[in-house]
Formats: structure tokens, C-alpha cells, sequence
């Protein structure tokens, strides 16, 4: 039967980048997606201001919300200093397997750990199964609707701490509405819009950062 899209993604992967280097990784990937087939990666305009913000923040903890094919997981893992920690969640096992061969072309299988389930079903266990105090960066890329809920039960779980920033993609395509009004006119964050594209076209898109004030 005919492949999927994200094993020809992870193909162009094997045969365009080196094993170890994440940027051979994502310039593979970005390469597949502008000139062979769009896939809904964050992209290379705004993940250069995911790379801002990883970079200025440098945190220990991190929390990413829909893996796919860990394009995103890639470019944040590799800023990450020693020691530090991501866990990004993916309930489509045929997505998570091939995310986990393009983290571990990447090189960056250590630093990251993919886990195979749905996000309400995981948040409320970060601090029994992982031994998660609080995030410093949670990084929301899943499905639309679940960005807002998925906020709330972050925030009833305590897994928030004065200063965590949450950074959101799609926030005008697709469009979180609900989320938007939640985090810019809500008491509980201070948020900030970064103007970009939609990832490979030249639709407007953009990243919401949103700093919980705790
Ligand atoms: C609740 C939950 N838990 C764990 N994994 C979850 C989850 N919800 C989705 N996921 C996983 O994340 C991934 C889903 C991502 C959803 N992202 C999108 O739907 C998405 C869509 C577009 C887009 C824009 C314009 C267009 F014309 C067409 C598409 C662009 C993007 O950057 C996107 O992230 C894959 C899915 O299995
Ligand atoms: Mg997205």
C-alpha cells in the first residue's frame, strides 16, 4: 500500500541528513516540506522565534503538546543545555513512531522523552510517573481545541509556576479563539503576539507567548 506522508517525510530525513545533527534534520525536513509536500510542521519562520524563545529562557523542564513527526521537538531539544529535560506527548502511534526515529536521527534521543497517549490523560500524572515538580515551557502544537482545556488542567494539576511560559503555534491559522481570549484577557498570564506565517506559505500565522504570573 501507498506510504504515508510522514514516512516520506522521515525518508527525506535518512537520506538527506546526517545522523547527530539536528540542523541537517530540520533543514531536511523543511526542505520535503516547501518543495515536495506541505506537512504542518511548525516550520522554519516560526520556529526561528521558537529558537528566540527556547534560547533567552534555557529551561530545565519542558512540556510539548502534540509531537508529530518532532520537527518542533527537534529544533527545541537541540537548545536545551545538559541535564535538561523534555517530554512531548503524541497519541497517534504511527506518528510517535516515526517522531522517535527522527529524534534519534537528530542525536537527541537522551535529552527527550516521547510519550504514547493523550494529553488529559498525562497531564494529571507528570509529577507521580515523571517526577515533575512544575514546567518551565510548555510549547502547545496539538489539536485546537484542546489548547484551552489543556491550559486549565495544567494549571489545576500545579504543574505552572510564576514564570512559566507557554508558547502556542496557529494562533490565527488554524486559530484558537477560546485560548486567545483566555490568556490575553484573563488575570492569570501576561501574553505577547509574535507576527509570522503559516509554516511554507504566505498566510498569516502566528506564536502567542504567555507568561503565567502565578
Ligand atoms: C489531545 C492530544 N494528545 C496528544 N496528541 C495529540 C492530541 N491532539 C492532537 N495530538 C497530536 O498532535 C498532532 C496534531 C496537530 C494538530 N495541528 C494542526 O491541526 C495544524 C494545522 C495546520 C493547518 C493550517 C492550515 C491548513 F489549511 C491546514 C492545516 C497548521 C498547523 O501548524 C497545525 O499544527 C498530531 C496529533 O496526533
Ligand atoms: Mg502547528
Amino acid at each position: 500500500t501507498r506510504s504515508t506522508r510522514p514516512q516520506r517525510l522521515l525518508k527525506a530525513v535518512q537520506k538527506h541528513a546526517t545522523r547527530g545533527d539536528p540542523q541537517s534534520v530540520i533543514s531536511a525536513i523543511d526542505h520535503f516540506c516547501r518543495h515536495s509536500e506541505w506537512a504542518m510542521n511548525v516550520g522554519d519562520e516560526k520556529g526561528s522565534i521558537l529558537d528566540s524563545v527556547v534560547s533567552e529562557l534555557n529551561p530545565e523542564k519542558v512540556l510539548e503538546l502534540g509531537t508529530y513527526c518532532g520537527y518542533s521537538t527537534v529544533r527545541i531539544a537541540r537548545l536545551l543545555p545538559p541535564g535538561a529535560r523534555l517530554i512531548t506527548l503524541e497519541f497517534n502511534a504511527d506518528y510517535a513512531a516515526i517522531a522517535r526515529q527522527v529524534i534519534a536521527w537528530a542525536g537527541l534521543e537522551d535529552k527527550v522523552q516521547l510519550v504514547e497517549g493523550a494529553s488529559e490523560d498525562w497531564i494529571p500524572r507528570m509529577k507521580e510517573h515523571f517526577g515533575i515538580e512544575t514546567f518551565d515551557f510548555v510549547f502547545l502544537d496539538h489539536w485546537k481545541d484542546r489548547y484551552l482545556p489543556d491550559t486549565k488542567l495544567m494549571e489545576d494539576c500545579g504543574l505552572l509556576r510564576k514564570g512559566t511560559v507557554l508558547l502556542a503555534d496557529n494562533v490565527i491559522c488554524p486559530g484558537v479563539p477560546d485560548y486567545l481570549e483566555y490568556v490575553r484577557n484573563g488575570l492569570f498570564y501576561k501574553s505577547c503576539y509574535f507576527k509570522s506565517h503559516l509554516e511554507y506559505t504566505k498566510a498569516e500565522d502566528g506564536l502567542e507567548k504567555s507568561v503565567f504570573l502565578g
